[in-house]
């Protein structure tokens, strides 16, 4: 038996604030391996603004340095909106044996109860919280909470920032910083 943290994402672009709770979730909950899974189409959200594959390669990036992470390619192969319990239920399928803690951002917590058949997917995986700015628990979802530094960074702010000309050197890995300079992402110059 084995204890998977899942950090699903957009990851468009993924960042230091990526790693550091999935590391975090990682040392407080004892977890062997953290998997990384870009969705598709992402439920609550608008798309993303750069491919599936961009978005997995630069997943694999960020995490090829730390041997616990790894990233997952199950949603993007999957196609169509990516509902979390239907990511759940192939992964406990594929690995019955194993126990699944899906780690969230503070800010999610409050919106849990509206996630897609959240009754099924409570029996699938036990849920993580990480501190965010706007975060509110909710006592209807039992969360396990874990403490991070309180990090400003969004992949929203950071694509913004690549927009207007900006530099987010230092946001993300320097491997996915040269990704994105190399393939000219959210217009980034190279
Ligand atoms: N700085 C951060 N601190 C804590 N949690 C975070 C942080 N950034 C992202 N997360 C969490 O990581 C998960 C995946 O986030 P996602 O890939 O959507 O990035 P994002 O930075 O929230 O993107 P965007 O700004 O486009 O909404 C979500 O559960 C989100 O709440
Ligand atoms: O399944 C749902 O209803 C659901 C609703 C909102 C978010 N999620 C998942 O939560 C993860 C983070 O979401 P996001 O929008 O910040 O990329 C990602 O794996 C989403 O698929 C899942």
């Amino acid at each position: 038996m084995k204890r998977i943290g899942i950090l699903g994402g957009t990851f468009d672009p993924p960042h230091h604030g990526h790693l550091i709770m999935a590391e975090y979730a990682r040392n407080d909950l004892d977890l062997d391996e953290v998997w990384f899974i870009p969705s598709h189409v992402p439920p609550h959200k608008q798309g993303a603004k750069v491919a599936g594959e961009d978005r997995l390669r630069m997943v694999q990036k960020a995490v090829e340095s730390n041997p616990y992470f790894q990233a997952s390619d199950v949603e993007l192969t999957r196609k169509g909106t990516s509902y979390t319990v239907d990511t759940m239920k192939y992964l406990k399928d594929q690995f019955p044996e194993n126990e699944f803690y899906f780690i969230i951002g503070g800010d999610m917590v409050e919106h849990l109860p509206q996630w897609h058949k959240i009754d099924e997917l409570q029996n699938l995986v036990q849920f993580v919280g990480v501190k965010r700015s706007g975060y509110r628990w909710n006592p209807e979802i039992p969360v396990h909470f874990v403490e991070i530094p309180l990090i400003e960074i969004s992949s929203s702010n950071i694509r913004e920032r690549l927009f207007s000309g900006n530099s987010v050197r230092y946001l993300v890995p320097d491997s996915v910083y040269h990704f994105i300079k190399e393939h000219k992402l959210y217009g980034a110059e190279s």
